[in-house]
């Protein structure tokens, strides 16, 4: 007999666990499924354990940037004790979530989930009725359609090597591959190459503050090459020869291991939406502000879904937009995007959040530049930090922060305040006016203002 469900969940992580409790506690049967261990990409194998390496690496940092200072012992990475270390975390998520669904009274399922109606999915060959479905399956790599492709590590094989290899390259220059391409520097790697196909890597962070971090990157050792468009991946014995077309020619590069760092794109291949009439593009799922899909029955949300920034906190609030509209049985929530604080987790660190230079003057607004280096600011030669700075846009007239960008330590709480000054409608001299505790990073915003 087919088992029959108020809601079933596809996808166990941030944006479909949120939803599955609220429809269990609310007294709906609901399944939740997900192809692996419960938990997420953010959990598991993206944000959390990429900072645990971070948080190793930052010793690394903190010792050279305080040599000469008082400070004499270097650190050095012990990779495999890095690992375990992230994995005293990752190995414990899995069984608290399945536990606690459980405990909510979800049936936890495994396997891969593909649509057959649109009230029905197939489950490891047994068919699966709901009267509604909530769609969170991610984002996965973006296929790269060149020769040799199959031999591209990602970012989640990356977490996993049980070894650090010596010579490591990164295809693409953006989140991925400038984050981890810092800890595998830090970690000792002897050649890191990144290779950017554009003209910069980062290319959605300000361009002043890039070119700060490029040579914080470059002097740390990491190669990094940009208008370099991988090509062509070779194997031979037991290392990669990588093929890089450049404007002015061609070159390869020889590693041990060549990382996936070109983006992601809507993991939805395989759920055959078309059997249950949910639209999509190349973007994701169509959703609606309330994150309905195109079936009024479906719910999308996370990367999967067409709406708003690919980063954790994101997904969160649009599954708990889905969530309230599914309960309510009508579109009772709209999602409303505040502005929304994104950080490259390298060291330094670059942050950011609302409207870049280049997008408030194609606007036509009208604004002040306050844009410094702060290498010699207190809290930056407090800890030896030298590739230090920040960007922060005021409209004239209305003492509006249009935009924030900023670089260093500190960087990824500075950035919230600015989120939260900036989604309350604080001008420029209600945030110099606040008192904040004295030294802290915090207290110089109202210096950058
Ligand atoms: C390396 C890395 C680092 C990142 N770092 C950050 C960061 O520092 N900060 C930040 O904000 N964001 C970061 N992100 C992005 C963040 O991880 C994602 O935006 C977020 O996890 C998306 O949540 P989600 O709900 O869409 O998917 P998830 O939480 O990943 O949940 C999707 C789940 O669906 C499952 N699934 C997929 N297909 C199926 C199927 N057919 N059937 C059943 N189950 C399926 C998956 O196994 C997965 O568990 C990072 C991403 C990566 C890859
Ligand atoms: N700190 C964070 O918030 C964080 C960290 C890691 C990942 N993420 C998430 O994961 C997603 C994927 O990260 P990502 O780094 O893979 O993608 P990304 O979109 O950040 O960067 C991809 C880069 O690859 C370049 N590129 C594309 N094709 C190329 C080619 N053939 N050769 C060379 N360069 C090429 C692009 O120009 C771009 O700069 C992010 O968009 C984000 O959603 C977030």
């Amino acid at each position: 007999m087919t088992k029959s469900y108020d809601l079933i969940v596809i996808g166990g992580g941030t944006g479909g666990n949120g939803v599955a409790r609220m429809a269990a506690n609310a007294g709906w049967s609901v399944a939740s499924i997900d192809s692996e261990p419960h938990g997420g990409t953010c959990a598991l194998r993206g944000c959390d354990p990429k900072k645990m390496l971070i948080a190793v690496t930052e010793g690394v940092d903190w010792a050279e940037n305080m040599k000469g200072k008082g400070l004499e012992a270097q650190p050095s990475v012990n990779w495999s004790d890095m690992i375990a270390f992230k994995r005293s975390f990752t190995d414990n998520m899995p069984p608290r979530i399945e536990a606690g669904l459980e405990k909510a009274g979800i049936d936890v399922l495994h396997g891969e989930a593909r649509f057959t109606g649109p009230d029905t999915i197939e489950l490891n060959g047994e068919t699966l009725r709901a009267t509604h479905f909530h769609i969170a399956t991610d984002a996965r790599p973006m296929t790269l359609n060149i020769p040799g492709e199959e031999y591209l590590a990602t970012s989640t094989d990356f977490l996993e090597l049980p070894e650090r290899p010596d010579r490591i390259a990164f295809v693409g220059g953006g989140f991925i591959a400038m984050e981890f391409s810092h800890v595998a520097k830090r970690a000792g790697a002897s050649e890191v190459t990144v290779l950017e196909m554009m003209d910069r890597p980062l290319g959605n962070f300000d361009p002043d503050l890039v070119a700060m971090l490029i040579e914080a990157t470059e002097e740390l050792g990491v190669d990094l090459r940009t208008k370099a468009k991988v090509a062509m991946i070779e194997k031979q014995s037991d290392e990669f020869v990588v093929t890089v077309e450049h404007p002015d020619g061609t070159e390869t590069i020889t590693c041990d291991l060549v990382v996936h760092g070109t983006g992601r794109v809507p993991n939805i291949d395989g759920l055959n939406l078309e059997a249950a009439g949910v639209e999509y593009a190349r973007r994701g799922i169509k959703v609606s502000n309330a994150m309905r899909t195109t079936n009024p029955a479906i719910f999308a949300a996370g990367d999967c879904a067409d709406s708003g920034l690919n980063l954790t906190p994101v997904s969160a609030a649009k599954g708990r937009v889905a969530g309230k509209n599914l309960l309510a049985g009508e579109d009772a929530r709209e999602i409303k995007y505040p502005p929304i604080p994104s950080v490259v987790f390298t060291l330094p660190m670059v942050a950011t959040v609302g409207l870049s230079e280049a997008a408030a003057r194609e606007q036509g607004l009208k604004f002040d530049v306050h844009f410094e280096k702060t290498e010699g600011w207190y809290s930056s030669m407090r800890v030896g930090a030298k590739h230090t700075g920040f960007k922060v846009l005021v409209e004239q007239g209305s003492g509006q922060v249009l935009g924030a960008h900023l670089i260093g330590p500190g960087a990824e709480e500075q950035i919230n305040l600015f989120a939260m000054a900036m989604g309350s409608g604080q001008t420029a001299n209600q945030i110099k006016a606040m008192i904040f505790a004295y030294p802290s990073y915090a207290s110089d915003i109202g210096s950058m203002v």
